[in-house]
């Protein structure tokens, strides 16, 4: 997508250098970095100076690339393999980029490693914009249906940020969008802010308002009430791990929208790359790793000043303590609909199984 008029992705390559947008910064500067050892790449993902899914995964990929440049013997595969895997919880698309990387890298000579991985890595961070842009053609049409019927504006709310920045390209919850913008159809995006991290005011924010998509930002607690005054069309919400049967891991308050929505008529959708399926766990709320991140992202919230730096300001008395998990577990039974890269389907293990028999087990 571009940020103005200038196109980016959110990961990238000059020459032997790999690039990302320390989205730490955002929406107040766009800064650039560049990724040059394991240890920087582990930082990055673990402090969220990358983040989303499929980034994660991208990102990962690229880290192991650049860290077989360093070493490329097997104990140095396996190594990195762990490193680098050990950075966040939550997102399968990690593994899922990790283990493709190995998978395709053992058999080679050591020596061949490194070239064949950043190859690999090319390919990963390809292939994700690409499946992110079919996402887009089949969440058009669920669009458009309700476009014909309402004859209006369509309504669309959404939790965190799904977006082009947590993908390579397009987004996945806002793939639909920016599809059903560009052919012209009027959207109106409700965003929730998304606290503790506010990924919703900062991130999802800042890429509609780049894209002139029309949006509001809104706290977190206000999707039931504009559910319950007919204000919100459907939900379309990205996920960073679905079950073989359906369930979706998101960021947390997602579960809250889920219910919400049933309870309202509401269509609740949820956007994702087969990547993003772990077709090895079937229950989503028993067997998900629910990354706990650090207290104080709950008892403070982050800011620019007056004087245009970005500080931390405590909310909360000196003393409270906090919890903050970061992802929470909606039931296959809340979806409406799965958004994928081959088509809608339902979300029970049936339906997910014929739309990807030849990755499911
Ligand atoms: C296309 S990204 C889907 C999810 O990864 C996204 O909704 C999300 O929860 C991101 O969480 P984050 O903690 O910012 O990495």
């Amino acid at each position: 997508m571009k940020i103005d008029g200038t196109p980016f992705r959110s990961i990238w390559r000059a020459g032997e250098t790999v690039r990302i947008i320390d989205q730490r910064w955002l929406p107040h500067e766009v800064r650039v970095v560049a990724l040059s050892d394991r240890a920087a790449f582990a930082t990055a993902i673990r402090d969220m100076w990358v983040r989303g899914a499929p980034l994660i995964g991208a990102t990962a990929a690229y880290g192991m690339a650049v860290a077989l440049r360093a070493d490329a013997s097997d104990s140095a595969l396996d190594d990195h393999w762990q490193v680098l895997h050990a950075t966040r919880p939550t997102a399968i698309n990690l593994r899922w980029a990790l283990d493709r990387m190995r998978a395709a890298l053992a058999p080679l000579p050591a020596a061949d490693r490194a070239a064949a991985a950043l190859a690999l890595a090319d390919a990963i961070a390809d292939e994700d914009v690409e499946l992110n842009r079919q996402i887009g053609l089949h969440g058009l049409a669920l669009i458009k249906a309700i476009a014909a019927r309402k004859g209006g504006r369509v309504n669309i709310l959404t939790h965190c940020n799904a977006g082009w920045p947590a993908t390579v390209d397009w987004g996945t919850a806002t793939s639909p969008i920016y599809h059903a913008h560009n052919a012209g159809i009027d959207v109106h995006v409700w965003v929730d802010e998304t606290r503790p991290r506010n990924q919703g005011a900062q991130i999802t924010a800042w890429e509609l308002n780049a894209h002139g998509v029309p949006h509001s930002l809104i706290v977190d607690n206000a999707g039931g009430h504009l559910m319950q005054h007919g204000q919100v069309d459907m939900v379309i919400v990205g996920t960073d791990r679905t079950t073989a049967n359906g369930d979706v891991c998101n960021k947390i308050g997602t579960y809250l929208k889920a219910l919400a929505a049933r309870a309202n008529g509401v269509p609740f959708y949820v956007a994702l790359p087969s990547p993003t399926i772990d077709w090895r766990v079937k229950d989503g709320v028993a067997e998900i790793p629910i990354e706990e991140r650090s207290p104080a992202e709950v008892t403070h919230v982050q800011g620019l000043d007056p004087e245009g730096r970005i500080v931390q300001v405590r909310i909360s008395p000196t003393g409270t303590g906090a919890a903050n998990p970061a992802f929470d577990v909606t039931p296959a039974t809340l979806v409406t609909g799965l958004i994928t890269e081959r088509g809608v389907c339902a979300a029970n293990p049936s339906a997910l199984r014929a739309m990807f028999p030849d990755l499911a087990p």
